[in-house]
């Protein structure tokens, strides 16, 4: 299983302003782009992703959201308002939620009220975690685990109190390449660096 994880720092958990702050400074879209390249390809989509979707501007408490997509039914097609809509009708789900509560949201699509802190955690107990970051080894240098998780953020950088409790887990870091590129572009890259290694 490949798992991928956004920290989206910015991103706000009310639904309505999440769907306002779709090409604004909150750069929202940077989730349905990166949901849309680590799931779907041309004419189908990949069966072995989990993705997680972690949104940071709250007033309680973070929300996670999962995409499973073995589990994901008919989910309407992969453009950008179709994805942001799918994250939105998530965040209306998860209203009053209480700490680390599980809500299903649809066939495949579930929201939690988990930290990312929490969030990786658990997830390094399944798999070997990979922190996107300009500083990382070469990713054609790096061999990876049976079960990979790659871990981005959107604009706002991973704060400096994360890269301790990450090294306590085991985390490594990959580069890809010279350019810093949006988050959906680094998956496009590590799906690629996966499948032409299968
Ligand atoms: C737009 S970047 C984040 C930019 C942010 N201002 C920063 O300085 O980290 C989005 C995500 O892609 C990752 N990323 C971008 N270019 C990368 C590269 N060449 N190698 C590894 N990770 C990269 C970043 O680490 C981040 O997780």
């Amino acid at each position: 299983m490949r798992a991928f994880v956004v920290r989206a720092r910015a991103a706000p958990v009310d639904s309505q302003q999440f769907l306002a702050g779709i090409g604004q400074s909150a750069h929202t879209e940077i989730l349905a782009h990166t949901l849309m390249n680590t799931i779907f390809v041309a004419q189908s989509h990949r069966d072995d992703v989990v993705v997680y979707l972690v949104l940071e501007s709250t007033n309680d408490f973070s929300r996670t959201i999962c995409f499973r997509s073995s589990e994901l039914g008919h989910i309407g097609g992969f453009h950008e308002q179709n994805l942001t809509n799918k994250i939105a009708k998530a965040l209306t789900a998860s209203k009053g939620m209480d700490k680390e509560q599980l809500r299903e949201v649809e066939a495949g699509i579930t929201v939690r009220t988990v930290s990312f802190e929490k969030l990786v955690q658990e997830l390094a107990e399944e798999y070997q975690l990979y922190m996107l970051e300009k500083k990382g080894t070469p990713v054609r240098d790096i061999e990876f685990a049976v079960n990979p998780c790659f871990l981005l953020t959107d604009h706002i950088p991973m704060p400096k109190k994360s890269f301790n409790s990450l090294k306590r887990l085991g985390t490594q870091h990959i580069n890809l390449g010279p350019k810093m590129l949006f988050a959906s572009q680094c998956v496009v890259l590590i799906h690629n660096e996966l499948d032409m290694r299968l």
